[in-house]
């Protein structure tokens, strides 16, 4: 089958609010899905279901059983030595090593396996972060705001290298994400989660590498931003004064 994720009728309440309320979404596998939403709207509680952190009151979840989480913060095992971190829970060996050590020169870090977390920028401990969730070759990927908390630079640099990562190892991915143009940059389809259900579910049609300037990629960003409820700045006039 060439679906990786399939959801139906998905519903998860906390107390008397349903934060989830009847959702559906198929993810096919090696698809790339960005999920946006306003705050408190439940996306990271649909990332939980989906990695078993978290159960549904009802509906169908079927996910893959290789699946693995990467969450804002890295959470690495501060007595774990990095290459340590990348390994936790694999069979001990050599075989696993030298996939540690494969994992960790994709995402830039040959040379820091035997360094400590506490030694890493927070870039370095994302990458980290991300060579462990790949290194067990998963079906379907899981990003919950993975770079929100760095700086924009290393935030434009992680998300080149998780687009670069994903289209050499293709799992289904589900990115959870406050940030349009990061969701239009990565996605093959950029879904918004409102009152419970997806609003919009869009394929992401410019060519890839990206454009922001590309007309189709203002289009698609100005429709999410209007289902958000976000209102685009105006663009500002060439020679205007401000
Ligand atoms: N374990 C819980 N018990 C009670 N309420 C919860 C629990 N987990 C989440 N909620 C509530 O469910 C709603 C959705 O939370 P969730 O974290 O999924 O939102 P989100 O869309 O990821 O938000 P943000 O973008 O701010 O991270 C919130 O109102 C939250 O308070």
């Amino acid at each position: 089958m060439n679906i990786a994720v399939h959801i139906e009728g998905l519903r998860r309440t906390f107390g008397a609010r349903s934060v989830l309320d009847g959702l559906a979404l198929d993810i096919r596998r090696g698809e790339f899905v960005a999920l946006l939403g306003a705050s408190g709207t439940g996306k990271t509680t649909l990332l939980r279901i989906l990695g078993a952190l978290d159960r549904p009151d009802a509906g169908t979840v079927l996910v893959p059983e290789a699946r693995t989480i990467v969450f804002q913060e890295p959470r690495l095992v501060p007595s774990k030595r990095v290459l340590g971190n990348v390994v936790v829970g694999l069979p001990r060996g050599d075989a696993s090593r030298e996939r540690g050590l494969r994992a960790l020169a994709e995402v830039g870090l040959a040379d820091h396996a035997r360094a400590w977390p506490h030694t890493l920028s927070g870039g370095e401990a994302q990458r980290v972060a991300l060579a462990r969730a790949l290194v067990r070759e998963p079906e379907l990927l899981l990003l919950d705001e993975p770079f929100a908390a760095l700086d924009a630079l290393t935030r434009l640099k992680m998300q080149d290298l998780v687009g670069d990562l994903v289209r050499r190892h293709r799992p289904a991915v589900l990115l959870v994400t406050h940030d349009v143009d990061e969701a239009v940059r990565l996605a093959d389809r950029v879904a918004v989660l409102k009152d419970g259900d997806l609003v919009t579910d869009e394929t992401v049609t410019s060519e890839r590498p990206r454009d922001a300037t590309d007309p189709a990629f203002t289009a698609l960003r100005r429709r999410l931003l209007a289902d958000l409820g976000v209102r685009e700045p105006a663009p500002v006039e060439e020679g205007a004064v401000r």
